[in-house]
Order: C-alpha cells, then structure tokens, then sequence
C-alpha cells in the first residue's frame, strides 16, 4: 500500500466517541426529507472569521482542522458561499486518514464540494477535481435553477433569492 500523502490528518477514536451523537446516522434515515446539516467555522477570541474580508486566515488548530475533516468525511457535500470560494480557493476535500486518496480507496469519505454563486462571480478552475476527483456544483439562484459545473447534477432543494 503507497505511503498516505504527508497532509494526512489523525482524528483519535475518543474524540469520534463524543461526536457519534451530533452527527448524521451512518445509515441513512427516511424521516425527514431535509438534509442532515452541520455548521462549522473557526472564529478568533473577538469572534471573527478572517483577518479581513479576502484574507485567508487559517484559526483552527491542529486538533480543530483535524475534527473539521473527520466531520467532512461523515457528510455527503461541503457547502460553501461564493465569498470564501474567492478569498480561500479552498481545497473542500477530506484529508482525514483513511478516505479516499489518505489510504483509503477511491473517493470513499470525499465529501461533494458545492459553491454557491449566484451571480457567477466564481472562476471556475480544476483545483479541487484534481484533489478529490468529484466534480464541482456551482448553483445559481436565480430562477431556482441548478446548473451542474461537472458531469453530476447536486440536488439541494429550491431556494429563494430575496430582494
Ligand atoms: N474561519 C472559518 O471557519 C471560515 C471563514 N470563512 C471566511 O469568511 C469570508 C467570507 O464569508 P461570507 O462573508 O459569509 O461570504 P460568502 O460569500 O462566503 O457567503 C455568503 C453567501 O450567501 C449568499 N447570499 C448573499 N445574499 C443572499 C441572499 N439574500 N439570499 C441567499 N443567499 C445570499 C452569497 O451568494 C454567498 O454564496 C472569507 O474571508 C472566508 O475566508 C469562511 C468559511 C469558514
Ligand atoms: N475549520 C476551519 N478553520 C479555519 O481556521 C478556517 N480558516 C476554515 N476555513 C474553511 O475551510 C476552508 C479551507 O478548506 P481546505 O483546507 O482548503 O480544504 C475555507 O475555505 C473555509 O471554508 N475552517
């Protein structure tokens, strides 16, 4: 088995332990017709999210950034806004041990990265196929439609775009 890249990150099974209850059921339940949806974010002591607006700033520690990837590798899609998508050109992969690409087969754990923009103000470029393989979904809001940016269509419900 090739080494696992050197970004590989470790999550102890303690820590999995305490966060079993607050994560989606490994199998899928059939009552409610929402998605399972997590919020997580890194804010400094004066509760912000970046130095500035645009500037990549990372917060999280090593033990936080590894708890965020083993949360994205429990979840189906990473959802991101167009801002971030900018400012950050983040990767939007699972870089826990054992997924896809970290020892693990395939795109096994890869969440589906999903930006969204309405107002195409996002450059598409080929960075995160090439990190997790999946294709990217960039939704437009405008006339609640959904236009696939890969060969996958990401289903996410309708959404209105005030004012
Ligand atoms: N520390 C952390 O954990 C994180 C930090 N960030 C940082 O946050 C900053 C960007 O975040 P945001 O300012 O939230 O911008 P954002 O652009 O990332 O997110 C806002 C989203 O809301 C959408 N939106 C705006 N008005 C809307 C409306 N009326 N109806 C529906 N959708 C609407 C926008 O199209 C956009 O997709 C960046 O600097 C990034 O680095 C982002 C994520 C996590
Ligand atoms: N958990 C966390 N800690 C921080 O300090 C952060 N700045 C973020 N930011 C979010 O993670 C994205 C970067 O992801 P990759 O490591 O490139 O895959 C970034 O775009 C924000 O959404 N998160």
């Amino acid at each position: 088995m090739p080494d696992p890249p050197r970004d590989v990150l470790h999550y102890p099974s303690i820590h999995r332990t305490f966060l079993e209850p607050h994560l989606p059921p490994k199998t899928p339940s059939t009552a409610s017709p929402y998605p399972f949806t997590t919020l997580t974010f890194a804010t400094s002591l004066d509760s912000q999210l970046a130095l500035s607006p645009g500037a990549p700033t990372a917060l999280s520690g090593p033990e936080s950034k590894a708890m965020t990837h083993y949360l994205r590798s429990r979840h189906d899609a990473i959802l991101i806004g167009v801002g971030t998508a900018v400012a950050d050109n983040p990767s939007l992969n699972c870089r826990i041990e054992g997924v896809g690409g970290y020892g693990g087969e395939g795109l096994e754990g890869q969440p589906r990265p999903i930006v969204l923009d309405p107002r195409a103000r996002w450059e598409v470029n080929d960075r995160r196929n090439d990190s997790c393989g999946k294709p990217i979904a960039a939704a437009r809001l405008d006339g609640v439609k959904w236009y696939p940016l890969g060969e996958d269509v990401v289903l996410c419900g309708k959404m209105k775009l005030d004012g």
